[in-house]
């Protein structure tokens, strides 16, 4: 019987096609308990970053449906969908889009704002300690280097405390400590917010990080 208190992530029956004579990916169904991270690994031009946008409710399938905590994206019309997504979902990529004109607070500040919980902003300096990065507050994003640059991306997405964390890629420009590093700190994040988990990568370095894998 399906428990209600068990948070799940589903997929079930994805395709997708970019444009019409493109060809069809279709990609395995994923069933996450509570607090289950997930490595989903494969070979470039695969589909990773394509199924994580489906997840992510970024782009559409073509066939099946995405569920998270018992949400079905598909149900959702345009507008319910960015404010499932801004609340709900953390997204850590390989290059990070922080406004380059506000501070590192200033960003966190903004990203509280949009996913409506700005009550957490307390929760900042903890956060950026957690990171490493509390002299970092009051620089601007130019001033930050690769390493502070790839664990504000990590803050950005966990701040909000989103049900699910999606990274693309999150280690690829990082040497071997600094890939360590970051992939603990996301993990680490994710238990202290309990929240679901999934890394796509064909960084095999991480592997070793992750019980649940899925190749594509
Ligand atoms: N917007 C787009 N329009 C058309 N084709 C696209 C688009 N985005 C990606 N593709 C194609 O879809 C395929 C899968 O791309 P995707 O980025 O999902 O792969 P990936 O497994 O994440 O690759 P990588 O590891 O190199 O990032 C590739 O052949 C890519 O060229």
């Amino acid at each position: 019987m399906f428990n209600v208190n068990c948070f799940v992530i589903q997929t079930k029956n994805i395709s997708f096609q970019y444009q019409k004579n493109d060809a069809v990916f279709t990609f395995p169904d994923i069933n996450l308990g509570k607090e289950e991270p997930l490595l989903i690994l494969g070979k470039s031009g695969i589909g990773k970053t394509t199924l994580l946008h489906i997840i992510a409710g970024l782009l559409n399938p073509k066939s099946g449906e995405v569920t998270i905590d018992g949400t079905n994206l598909q149900s959702l019309n345009s507008k319910q969908r960015d404010q499932f997504i801004g609340k709900h979902i953390g997204l850590v990529f390989q290059k990070n889009f922080a406004n380059r004109s506000l501070t590192v607070l200033e960003n966190l500040e903004a990203r509280l704002f949009f996913s409506g919980k700005t009550a957490n902003k307390n929760n900042i300096p903890n956060l950026l300690k957690a990171l490493q990065i509390e002299g970092c507050q009051t620089q601007k994003i130019n001033e930050l280097s690769e390493g502070q640059l790839q664990r504000l991306g990590i803050a950005l997405a966990v701040i909000h405390e989103p049900k699910l964390i999606l990274a693309d890629e999150p280690t690829a420009s990082l040497d071997d400590d600094n890939c360590q590093n970051v992939m603990q700190l996301l993990i680490n994040q994710a238990k202290t917010n309990k929240s679901n988990l999934i890394v796509i990568t064909h960084d095999q370095r991480v592997k070793s990080l992750f019980q649940n894998i899925l190749t594509l």
